[in-house]
């Protein structure tokens, strides 16, 4: 079955039922350790975790480790250009769980990132990334500790497809001329508008489906999180690209108020139905000024269009929403993207749960990392139906690579988010536990160590891990 890898002889299979997995005691997990800086996170990482399910189950649980390739090193194995072998993709397919370093990706030509290669073979449709403050770490934020969000992002669309043209092209200039020529001509709303004909050309694509498993999602999450954390944030730039990022923010809304109907309220409902709580005489126009500041300069059509939004949501909703009661629902509401920037850095304490789609994620989640201590300490996990992937949000840090000096933060607390996945809750408190207090006696690596006032002599990557373990008590 495996050309030049072979599964350890001890262990047993995670599958999947109804999109949730069923871990034995003895998992095997496929890891790959990833380019760069893997070489140093890795290693930290595997003892952290071994350490922690051996105290936490005294034997009783224990996972097999299985060495999967990709990147440099499947080359050097597998051979030139085999950079994402065969035999990886079946060990990820057949034992469901798997946990990665980061992997080089060339900028401008070369191979296509073999970490979207992965979320898209595999259908990872969410890659979650929380970014919450452990105290002690250093940040540039006056309170980080406000900053506690879980970025959704849609993971398999958007234009990390990769269906692009170089400038130049045959294709891509074929496809320019029948755009300028035909297509946009074709369609009045683009007018006279033109595509240079020197433009590398690239498509992003965001569909209903793939916008609405991942909000689904989202909101699935929200409901496992305390009341004042049930929210949901549609993130897009839909005043710009209004039939993909609009989209997105209407596909989302409409899912909410649909299939989560009894859940969730929006932001629009929950001030329609609070005015009406305050005064029950209100008129629906009046209610309607009261939502829309603009109101009194608007044309006839679109003051009426608001006035129906009014009358609907009180006619629908009321009676399950009304009085309250809309309060202990989840709240879904939107951001345009450039605003939700800003407003993680002003206003950290009113998001919860970011969805976004799937460049906007990419940015967002290594700006919210930032702010609770940057790349070191962002973990993720890329989520399907019937696989999970854990991997960091940062990349291969190729200057610090092979320097035991790394922080290997970000790659452990993936690791525990997969602990968390394999329902392994005992060990996951434990990294944490032993991490916050690591962090907590400024036992931390360079990069929160030259933050620290006063500075404190920095661990190396191995000496963190070791650290944390010593903290489990
Ligand atoms: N999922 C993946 O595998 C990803 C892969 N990549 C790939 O990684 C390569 C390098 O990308 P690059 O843009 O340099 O981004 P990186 O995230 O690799 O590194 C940028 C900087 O972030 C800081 N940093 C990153 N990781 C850590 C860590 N574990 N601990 C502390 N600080 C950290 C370092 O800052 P400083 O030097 O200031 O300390 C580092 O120089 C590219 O090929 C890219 O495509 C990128 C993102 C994700
Ligand atoms: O795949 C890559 O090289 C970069 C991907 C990335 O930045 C991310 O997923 O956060
Ligand atoms: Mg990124």
């Amino acid at each position: 079955m495996y050309d030049k890898i072979t599964p350890p002889t001890t262990g047993e299979k995670i599958t999947f039922k109804n999109g949730e997995p069923v871990v034995p005691a003895n998992p095997i997990i496929p890891f790959i350790r990833g380019d760069g800086t893997g070489i140093d996170i890795w290693p930290a990482t595997e003892k952290v975790l071994d350490a922690a399910v051996a105290k936490a189950y005294k034997g009783t649980r224990k996972i097999s480790w299985f060495k999967v390739y990709a990147g440099d090193e499947a080359c050097d194995l597998y051979g030139t250009y085999q950079y994402l072998p065969q035999d990886t993709l079946t060990a990820i397919k057949e034992y469901g769980i798997a946990i990665k370093g980061p992997l080089t990706t060339p900028v401008g030509g070369g191979i296509r990132s073999l970490n979207v290669a992965l979320r898209q073979i595999f259908d990872l449709y969410a890659c979650v990334r929380p970014c919450r403050y452990y105290a002690g770490t250093p940040s540039p934020h006056k309170n980080p500790e406000k900053l506690d969000v879980i970025v959704y992002r849609e993971n398999t669309e958007d234009i990390y497809l990769g269906i692009e043209w170089k400038q130049g092209s045959e294709i891509g200039d074929r496809l320019i001329k029948i755009l300028n020529e035909e297509l946009i001509p074709a369609t009045p709303e683009h007018g006279k508008k033109q595509i240079p004909l020197d433009a590398g050309i690239g498509i992003k694509p965001i569909s209903k489906s793939g916008s609405q498993r991942l909000v689904r999602r989202a909101i699935k999450h929200a409901l496992t999180l305390p009341k004042n954390k049930q929210q949901v944030t549609l993130v897009h730039k839909g005043n710009i690209m209004k039939y993909t990022e609009g989209a997105f923010r209407d596909w989302g809304y409409e899912l909410a108020t649909t299939e989560f109907r009894q859940e969730c309220v929006t932001e629009r409902e929950s001030w329609i139905l609070g005015n009406k709580e305050k005064n029950a005489n209100l008129s629906l126009e009046e209610n309607a000024r009261m939502i829309d500041p603009g109101f009194d300069a608007l044309t006839p059509e679109k003051k009426a269009q608001i006035v129906k939004e009014v009358e609907t949501v009180l006619n629908d909703i009321w009676a399950s929403h009304g009085n309250g009661k809309w309060k202990e629902k989840i709240m879904v509401n939107d951001r345009i993207a450039d605003s939700i920037f800003q407003q993680i850095q002003t206003r950290p304490d009113e998001y919860s749960i970011l969805a976004t789609m799937n460049l906007n994620g990419d940015y967002l989640s290594d700006a919210a990392a930032a702010i609770v201590g940057g790349l070191g300490m962002g973990p993720g996990a890329n989520i399907g139906d019937s696989c999970a992937v854990f991997e960091a949000t940062h990349g291969t840090a190729p200057k610090h690579a092979g320097l035991d000096k790394i922080n290997p933060g970000s790659v452990i607390l993936s690791g525990v988010m997969m602990l968390e996945f394999m329902g392994w809750q005992e060990a996951a408190d434990l990294v944490k536990k032993g991490l916050s207090a690591a962090i907590a006696n400024g036992q931390v690596t360079y990069d929160l160590a030259r933050m620290i006032e006063p500075p404190v002599e920095p661990l190396k990557c191995s000496e963190f891990a070791d650290a944390i373990i010593k903290y489990f008590g």
